[in-house]
């Protein structure tokens, strides 16, 4: 897509969304982070992460959370920072992959943002999150059956976000395009109205 019709369909998105926050879930190696670091670029919106906001309130790594207060702590702290970045409008969110799997906290993004989960399948996510070894979940005599056992129980929360986008092996740039696209069509055919 030509550089002028990628900047007026984000717009578009933009108008569409007033004011909402545009929160991205799904497993830990879909690309939430990459992606929505790119998609708040083109929409000219500020983009958060909610794993980035939890190191700089705690002035520590997410490895040095889970292994010196344990997850449960780290849960509360994702609860705690995607409330407060929902009070903000004009965001795009990069949560945690666990962050959407936690009622409390996925209650929040219902009730406040659009949801869009970027969905991949095992391989393309197990190659991803084996190049860098910082996520703490996947420290386990057996990563890939670790991986497995959390795809099959998150899918289906997963599956409650409002969109879901399949990442396929494709450049960032055409994941980016291919939400906007999906994001559209979502809110053209629940508000008719606002200019679709
Ligand atoms: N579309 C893509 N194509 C190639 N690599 C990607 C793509 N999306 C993400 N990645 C890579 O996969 C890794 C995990 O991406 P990241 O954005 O951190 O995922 P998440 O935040 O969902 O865990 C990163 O190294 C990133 O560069
Ligand atoms: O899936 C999970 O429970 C987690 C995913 C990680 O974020 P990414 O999904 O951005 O990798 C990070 O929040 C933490 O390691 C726990
Ligand atoms: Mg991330």
């Amino acid at each position: 897509m030509e550089a002028a019709r990628r900047n007026e369909r984000a717009n578009h998105l933009v108008d569409l969304l007033v004011g909402r926050p545009l929160v991205l879930v799904g497993m830990m190696g879909a690309g939430k982070t990459t992606v929505g670091r790119r998609l708040a670029t083109r929409m000219g919106r500020h983009f958060l992460d909610s794993d980035e906001e939890i190191e700089k309130a705690a002035q520590m790594d997410i490895p040095d959370i889970f292994s010196t207060r344990g997850e449960a702590e780290f849960r509360a702290g994702e609860t705690r920072v995607i409330a407060r970045v929902l009070k903000e409008s004009d965001v795009v969110l990069a949560t945690g992959g666990g962050a959407f799997v936690h009622p409390e906290t996925r209650a929040l993004v219902k009730a406040d943002a659009v949801s869009v989960w970027i969905k991949a399948d095992f391989d393309l996510l197990f190659a991803r999150v084996s190049r860098r070894s910082n996520r703490p979940l996947l420290k386990t005599n057996n990563p890939r059956a670790t991986l497995k056992a959390l795809i099959e129980e998150r899918y289906p929360i997963y599956g409650e976000a409002d969109v879901t986008v399949v990442s396929r092996d494709v450049p960032h740039e055409t994941v980016a395009a291919d939400l906007i696209e999906a994001v559209i069509s979502h809110l053209e055919a629940r508000e008719p109205g606002n200019g679709g």
